[in-house]
């Protein structure tokens, strides 16, 4: 049985893709069942690094699509337009379908999920979230009798090089952030990854799939790295910690609404996810009964991404030789209700905050009595150094309930000794 794939892109993951299926020998069998029947690209001039025939490639994507002779569309193209469109058009024309689009799925997913059903076709999404690391498919499968928790990830592997490259070689963000460009890990325009959008595009997807129902992406709070300095860095390090962009997904305790973010984290040096270092990801789900697991690995590249997407295009393949035409529950997506976010100032978090004050006796006294006034109880004050004539200050927060610490601040911030907090971090 031949099963005809048409691949809509040959950038880094279309052509990591293309490599993969047509070097079948020594993987699974059912390998030799594809064909990479059409190919579409935006510039048939470009040089490739994959030989293909000429009337494989083309630039009509449309046509791909709604080729009657196509099973399964491979979206690699990118971005919100017209990868959206053509997503949905071969869905019409009842193609099963593979992406490694987060940014679509979790803007899109409803009303793509939605039409899939209706065709009756499967939309798989391996690669759209920690690239090669199977997460996807375990958290529909191996994990879905557990009642999920937490899902907690390091699933950018941009901000992760540049902020191990921050601890380890101790450089600003700005210097990082050009050597990650150079080494072709950031993208020209670095604002989805180092805002944080990346990552929330993920963690919505992980959450829709851990907490079974629909997630806006618009309830993930979301914050970058940009403000990460230096000082806090060295600070997070003598205090027993890392700072790292972390998606969190969690379900608040005694009710049904999720906790959904997106921010540099001080995490605690001896937890799993503070060694994950470069641009690996990882990801650490948390249920009833399993307890802990962690998954880790290359989160993009080439391979590790193209290995994803055929491992997708095999699920559906394998699927289709049966010859059955009843969906099968565990590839498809079942979520009809959307989660209740709480909203950031209900979320339960340590902070992690720095003062530069006036250098005057009592001072500690005072900020301590205004946190105390809204239930803000320290773990630890540090004062150690002078920076522009004024004492820094750096404080870790107990567990405090995020809108009273903000209360507190605000407070703070009027007193005359205090002239300024020029970090807030939250400490997991
Ligand atoms: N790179 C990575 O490591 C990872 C990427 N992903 C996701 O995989 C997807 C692909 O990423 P990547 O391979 O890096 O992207 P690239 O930019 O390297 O490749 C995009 C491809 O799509 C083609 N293309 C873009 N727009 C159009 C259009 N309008 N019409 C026709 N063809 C078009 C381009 O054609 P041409 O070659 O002619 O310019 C190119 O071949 C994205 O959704 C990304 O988020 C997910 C995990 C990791
Ligand atoms: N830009 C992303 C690539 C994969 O999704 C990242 O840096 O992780
Ligand atoms: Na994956």
């Amino acid at each position: 049985m031949v099963f005809k794939v048409g691949i809509l892109g040959l950038g880094t993951v279309g052509t990591g893709t293309v490599q993969l299926l047509l070097d079948a020998t020594g993987r699974h069998p059912l390998l030799q069942e594809l064909e990479i029947y059409r190919v579409g690209v935006q510039s048939l001039d470009k040089s490739r690094a994959v030989d293909l025939p000429q009337d494989v490639v083309t630039t009509d994507l449309e046509a791909i699509v709604s080729d009657p002779a196509v099973d399964i569309v491979v979206e690699l193209i990118g971005g919100i337009e017209p990868a959206r469109s053509l997503i949905l058009k071969a869905i019409s024309h009842k193609k099963h379908v593979v992406t490694a689009n987060k940014a679509v799925i979790a803007r899109y997913g409803d009303e793509i999920f939605t039409a899939a059903n209706a065709a009756g076709v499967y939309v798989m999404l391996e690669a759209a979230v920690g690239g090669g690391i199977p997460v996807i498919q375990p958290l529909k499968q191996s994990l879905s009798v557990n009642r999920i928790t937490a899902v907690t990830g390091i699933v950018n592997g941009t901000t992760n090089y540049i902020l191990t490259a921050m601890h380890q070689q101790g450089s600003d963000f700005a210097d990082v952030l050009a050597e990650a460009q150079k080494l072709g890990y950031a993208e020209a325009d670095p604002t989805a990854d180092v805002d944080g959008l990346d990552a929330a595009d993920k963690i919505a997807i992980l959450a829709s799939l851990a907490f079974g129902g629909r997630i806006k992406l618009q309830d993930v709070y979301c914050e970058g790295i940009r403000n990460v300095s230096g000082a806090d860095i060295a600070y997070a390090q003598k205090l027993g910690f890392v700072i790292k962009l972390l998606a969190i997904a969690k379900r608040i305790p005694n009710s049904s609404n999720l906790s959904l973010r997106v921010h540099p984290t001080l995490v605690p040096q001896n937890h799993p996810l503070a060694s994950i270092n470069g641009v690996y990801n990882a990801i650490l789900v948390e249920g009833e009964p399993i307890g802990q697991v962690m998954f880790f690995g290359p989160g993009a590249g080439a391979g590790a991404t193209a290995s994803a997407v055929v491992s997708d295009i095999l699920a559906i393949a394998a699927v289709l030789k049966t010859g059955t035409n009843k969906p099968q529950p565990l590839l498809t997506c079942s979520h009809q209700d959307y989660c209740v976010a709480s909203p950031m100032h209900d979320v339960i978090t340590r902070f992690y905050a720095r003062f530069l004050t006036q250098d005057h006796p009592g001072v500690i006294g005072k900020l301590g009595t205004c946190f105390g006034k809204y239930k803000v109880s320290l773990e630890s004050v540090v004062q150690t150094g002078i920076r522009d004539n004024l004492a820094e200050i750096v404080v870790v927060t107990h567990d405090v309930r995020e809108g009273d610490f903000h209360a507190s601040l605000e407070e703070i911030r009027t007193l005359e000794a205090i002239s300024s907090v020029p970090s807030l971090l939250r400490v997991l």
